[in-house]
């Protein structure tokens, strides 16, 4: 059993106080918290869900995971604008069977890396949930006005991006559903991912990308949403994907989903880095004019690539 509502969010309170940010007026414990945004920037909003058995298990991920794969969902959305997190709100049902230890652990998890980036947890609300966890995070960000970067704006011809390597979230799924048990030093990216908040505010500031989505459902899937919103095509070169080897390392890679990296367009001039704060950075393929999606494997074949990664209502299969 958890606390009681009332001693729930007092120690919510305690541990969030969110004093020291200049862009909270008023964090928790009125009926809206006041924010005070940067001057002559646009605030950016972005909400996630975060449910047991559709997001994790309580079998297989640690409290102290499942808290801070929350807040990331947010985070990453902040940093696929090129964005800077301003604050961020939790909404959150527990079931009444829920010890208090988890609940502790699930706030170690995401005030950790609320910390870390300097994001106060600024409001949010609980109630008592009839099945399972239901965590929906809200983050609000900022970015310089007009600066903020779409997903439309690839154009044909610009080259095609991605951050970090890709496919060991889903890896660690897999295993789980083998009978095995990865674990956070295994595989730290499925457990613990760190946003690339940095990254995306670099290639904003740097005026390299022209379209940019964080990598949630999967490379297949969200390369569509690009290519759906730009009104353009695109060609991924299978050779060049960067993923850790094995039979399903490529499907993973397109398919997987969470990997919370970047996927970005650049114009072909543009003086993109191969590695930015450690995280190598990678260009995969192109934007064409003809809308579709195509992969081309090392034989220069190139076959039709569909959107095949996470979609909720298909049925539980990765
Ligand atoms: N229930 C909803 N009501 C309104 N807008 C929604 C809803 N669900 C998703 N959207 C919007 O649809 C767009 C795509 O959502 P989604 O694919 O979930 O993005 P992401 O992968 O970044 O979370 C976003 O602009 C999101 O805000
Ligand atoms: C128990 C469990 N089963 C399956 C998955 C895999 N999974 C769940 S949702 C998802 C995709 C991302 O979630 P979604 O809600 O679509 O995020 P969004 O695109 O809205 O950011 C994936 C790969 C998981 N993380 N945990
Ligand atoms: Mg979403």
């Amino acid at each position: 059993m958890p606390l009681s509502e009332r001693a729930l969010i007092e120690r919510i309170r305690r541990r969030a106080s969110s004093r020291k940010f200049s862009a909270i007026t008023r964090g928790i414990g009125d009926d809206c918290a006041v924010l005070d945004p940067p001057p002559g920037h646009e605030l950016l909003v972005t909400t996630d869900f975060c449910l047991e058995n559709v997001h994790f298990r309580r079998e297989w991920h640690p409290a102290k995971a499942v808290g801070h794969r929350c807040l990331v969902r947010g985070l990453s959305d902040i940093a696929a604008m090129g964005g800077d997190p301003l604050a961020a709100f939790l909404s959150l049902a527990l079931p009444a069977e829920i010890p208090q230890k988890w609940v502790d652990g699930f706030f170690d998890g995401l005030l950790a890396l609320a910390e870390r980036w300097k994001v106060p947890l600024a409001g949010g609300d609980i109630a008592q949930s009839p099945q399972g966890v239901m965590a929906d995070i809200m983050v609000l960000g900022s970015v310089p006005r007009g600066k903020a970067i779409l997903r439309s704006g690839g154009k044909p011809g610009d080259v095609l991006y991605v951050t970090g390597t890709l496919g060991l979230s889903v890896a660690a799924l897999q295993a789980f559903r083998a009978g095995k048990k990865p674990t956070a030093k295994s595989t730290p990216r499925h457990f613990f991912p760190d946003p690339r908040i940095d990254i995306g505010r670099l290639l904003r500031e740097r005026k390299l990308a022209t379209a940019m989505i964080d990598l949630s459902d999967g490379l297949s899937t969200d390369l569509s949403h690009i290519c759906d919103e730009s009104g353009v095509g695109a060609v991924v070169y299978a050779t060049s994907v960067p993923y850790v080897g094995g039979e399903n390392g490529l499907e993973f890679a397109l398919n997987g989903g969470e990997d919370y990296e970047l996927l970005f367009t650049a114009n072909p001039r543009a003086r993109v880095p191969k590695e930015i704060d450690g995280v190598p950075v990678t260009a995969i393929g192109e934007i064409v004019q003809r809308r579709g999606m195509w992969l081309e494997d090392k034989r220069g074949k190139v076959a039709k690539l569909r959107p095949r990664g996470w979609e909720h209502f298909r049925g539980e299969k990765k």
